[in-house]
């Protein structure tokens, strides 16, 4: 499709036996921030590799900004900043040195990077320990402020495509939230970000599409709101078992409410329910409580999470829906 920045198509690779990447396919265009989700192990990096040119796919394509990435893979590079999943040796180097040259390695004058990496510690409140530097032993800076470093050696210079593997490891909640702010802001200043994340609840945030891959192959593609297969005035209720109890939603017949979906992961149980049913809801999760069946639970606006947790077969997840239930009652 004409206008991507990143365009991968029918893309393979293996190690050994193991298809770390099965014939996927998916577009980034300008301005649009696409999540990449799946369990450990689904090929994320596997796919973020081949597309900043570390690794050779055995079959399918990939363009990045109109560059064939396999045949010409320095030049596609050139058109994408990646921050990777392990973090960057800053040995010696302040995050403020750190974010100047990958700017001027990105072709920005002195003053622009020096503005630039000024502004994204501001935004992301690493203003503290700009000017410390990282000893090779590991110390010297906490693993969040080298990650948040890293981040903003991505982000630092324009670019057509942008690459974050799990840019929030190691991040406290607020700066995590500071980061997210960011990443939208690339967005909308043209850039095509690529995020892979296991963090599903605070992505959804600041997404325009996710991909999500299972096994190495793409399970479910499409905007938040078309993944969660639900209205947005949908809630979910999370039930918390006991440990060894019985879960009373088993058989979503039991439940006095329409349930959309169920799925259980552990003592979770995450139930999707129409908004108009919550009175019912709390009523029924309140009597739960009451008589000690379940040992909590909360009720909230409908979230990605059990969609993905439905789309992928990750061990411990057992999803049942409505009309599945239905036909065994
Ligand atoms: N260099 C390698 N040699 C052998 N197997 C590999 C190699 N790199 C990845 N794999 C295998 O390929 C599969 C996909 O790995 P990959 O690292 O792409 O997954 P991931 O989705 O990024 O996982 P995580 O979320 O844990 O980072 C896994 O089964 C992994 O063990």
């Amino acid at each position: 499709m004409g206008g991507a920045v990143l365009e991968v198509d029918n893309l393979t690779r293996r190690f050994g036996a193991v298809v770390a990447n099965d014939g996927i396919g998916l577009r980034v265009r300008p301005g649009e921030v696409v999540g990449l989700l799946g369990h450990n192990g689904a090929g994320k990096t596997t796919l973020v590799s081949q597309v900043v040119g570390l690794l050779r796919p055995e079959d399918g394509s990939i363009r990045v900004a109109g560059t064939d990435a396999v045949a010409e893979p320095a030049t596609a590079r050139r058109a994408v900043a990646l921050q990777p999943q392990a973090q960057a040796p800053l040995d010696g180097l302040t995050p403020k040195m750190a974010i100047e040259i990958a700017g001027r390695l990105r072709g920005m004058s002195r003053a622009d990077a020096r503005a630039g990496a000024r502004a994204l510690a501001d935004e992301l409140d690493i203003g503290e320990w700009f000017d410390r530097p990282a000893t090779p032993d590991g110390g010297g800076l906490s693993g969040g402020v080298r990650r948040l470093t890293a981040f903003a050696m991505a982000a630092v210079a324009p670019v057509p495509l942008i690459v974050l593997d799990e840019p929030t490891n190691d991040v406290d909640a607020a700066r995590r939230r500071r980061l997210w702010k960011v990443v939208r802001r690339l967005g909308d200043e043209g850039a095509g970000v690529l995020l892979v994340t296991h963090n599903v609840t605070e992505a959804e945030r600041v997404v325009d599409a996710l991909v999500i891959l299972d096994h190495g192959k793409v399970v479910a593609a499409g905007s938040p709101s078309r993944l969660r297969g639900s209205s947005d005035a949908d809630l979910q209720l999370e039930l918390s078992l006991h440990p060894d109890g019985e879960d009373p939603s088993e058989s979503l017949a039991q439940a006095p409410i329409p349930i959309n979906r169920r799925v259980r992961v552990g003592r979770r149980v995450l139930l999707t329910l129409a908004a108009v049913d919550a009175e019912a809801a709390v009523a029924w999760a309140t009597a739960l409580r009451r008589t000690e069946r379940i040992d909590g639970y909360s009720l909230a606006p409908a979230t990605l999470e059990d969609a993905y947790l439905a789309a992928t077969s990750s061990a411990n997840t057992n999803t049942t829906t409505r009309t599945e239930d239905a036909a065994d009652v």
